[in-house]
């Protein structure tokens, strides 16, 4: 496939390949992973507030649920494709895979930018899409969460919707609820926070303090303010931060709390007046600093750009920012990239505990929910390493060299193959 094309489908199936060829899988593995299970398309009429009635085109893929239930976000974003969700539902059943969550995957996503839509239009659509997937998802078959540009309040009228379609209470059907709303403390943080731990432990590795540390965050919505806030806590110093507006920088460091306040305010890091200099929003993946924090979309690490990473060490917030080709430039140039399916596996790590806690009807504290999401993770990061350095592969190879045995077990047990 020629890196021109960028198809995230195609990216994930080759990711997936080159995995089971190291593993030396029976062919049968990626015959059945390549693919997702199930593909839904729907069509979301929609009564605007004008009067008119406007059709919006939504997805669910559910790639893989050998292991469990299908899991994975729904995105809400003028740029949602079929493949691109197809793509993002195979790399959740290789994430749940790497944490060892009792999970397959799946993802959804409809094509709209919900910025230009007041909030009852954004209220109606997220009915009619929870409506037309409720068919295929339930609390043991498929559940569904946050991603880009939805958050709580979309869960709770899904989790209402899907309710009164189906006569049952399920408010387990959906994850990444407010918290007064059978919601978990902890899962708003989780991925931003899985992010940083992950970068933590891999400077350890490297002999990088933290302390003192540089970062760059592309992307400031949920997974990068959290990221952010908490390498600040370690004692870093965050000097690069970029949304779709622009870059602003600030080599003292920024101040992250002011700036999340006036992101809240004013929807973009743009005209933060904490910043010492604005740029071109896609400078900030080049800056020289030590660590560097993709938090946006896929396909921004490419060869164009790759051999201006300045960076030590990369972790990925984002699904996949870094394209096959980058990816050997930079472990050929000894950058560590933390991969997607491990530094951002916080997110539906913590959406299994919310979902746990639904099932149970009981709820954790804030505290016993991150202490849980550190030591699953860091026992996957150490799990990977290892794997790593006995196999002298990058650490994506090796994250799903593990992932994908797990799966493999599970389907030969189940006969699948
Ligand atoms: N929210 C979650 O729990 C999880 C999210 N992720 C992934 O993390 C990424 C970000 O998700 P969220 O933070 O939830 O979304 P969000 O909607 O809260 O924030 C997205 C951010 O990216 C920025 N952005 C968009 N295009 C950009 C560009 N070209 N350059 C720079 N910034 C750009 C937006 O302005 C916004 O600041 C996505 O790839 C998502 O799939 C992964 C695991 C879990
Ligand atoms: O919380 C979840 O279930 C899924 C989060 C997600 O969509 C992701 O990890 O990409």
């Amino acid at each position: 496939m020629s890196e021109k094309t960028l198809n995230p489908f195609e990216i994930a199936q080759q990711q997936v390949k080159t995995a089971c060829d190291k593993l030396g899988t029976d062919p049968a593995v990626y015959e059945i992973l390549k693919n997702p299970k199930r593909v839904l398309e729907v069509s979301i009429p929609v009564k605007m507030d004008d009067g008119s009635t406007k059709s919006f085109i939504g997805y669910r893929s559910q790639h893989n649920d050998a292991v469990g239930p299908f899991k994975g976000g729904i995105r809400f974003h003028h740029d949602v494709t079929r493949d691109e969700v197809k793509a993002l539902s195979t790399w959740m059943t290789f994430k749940c895979g790497v944490v060892g969550i009792p999970y397959g995957g799946g993802k959804g996503g409809i094509t709209v930018d919900p910025s230009e839509l007041s909030k009852g239009e954004l209220e109606r659509l997220s009915r009619g899409f929870a409506r037309a997937i409720a068919p295929i998802i339930g609390e043991r078959i498929d559940i569904p969460a946050p991603d880009v540009n939805t958050n709580g309040q979309i869960m709770a009228w899904f989790v209402d919707e899907y309710e009164k379609t189906t006569g049952r209470f399920e408010p387990g059907v959906f994850t990444g609820k407010p918290v007064n709303f059978y919601g978990s403390l902890g899962r708003t943080e989780a991925t931003g926070y899985g992010v940083a731990i992950m970068a933590r432990d891999a400077a350890k590795r490297i002999g990088l303090p933290l302390e003192g540390a540089t970062v760059a965050i592309q992307g400031f919505g949920n997974v990068g303010s959290y990221a952010a806030k908490y390498m600040v806590e370690m004692g870093s110093k965050i000097t690069a931060v970029s949304d779709s507006s622009a870059c602003i920088i600030n080599e003292a460091g920024l101040d992250v709390a002011a700036l999340v306040e006036y992101v809240n305010k004013n929807k973009k890091v743009k005209g933060f007046p904490g910043a010492a200099k604005e740029v071109d929003r896609n400078e900030v993946l080049t800056m020289d600093v030590d660590i560097l924090m993709p938090c946006a979309l896929e396909n921004q690490i490419t060869s164009k750009n790759v051999n201006d990473i300045k960076a030590k060490i990369v972790s990925e917030g984002a699904n996949g920012p870094t394209t096959p080709e980058a990816d050997k430039v930079l472990f050929s140039k000894g950058i560590i990239v933390i991969p997607d399916i491990l530094a951002n596996a916080g997110g539906v790590t913590v959406s299994y505990f919310e979902w746990v806690q639904n099932l149970m009807r009981y709820t954790w504290s804030f505290d016993e929910v991150q202490e849980k999401q550190e030591k699953l993770m860091v026992k996957a990061f150490d799990d990977i390493w290892a794997l790593k350095e006995e196999h002298s592969v990058d650490m994506r190879t090796a994250a799903y060299m593990m992932s994908i045995k797990r799966i493999a077990d599970a389907m030969k047990l189940r006969g699948w193959y």
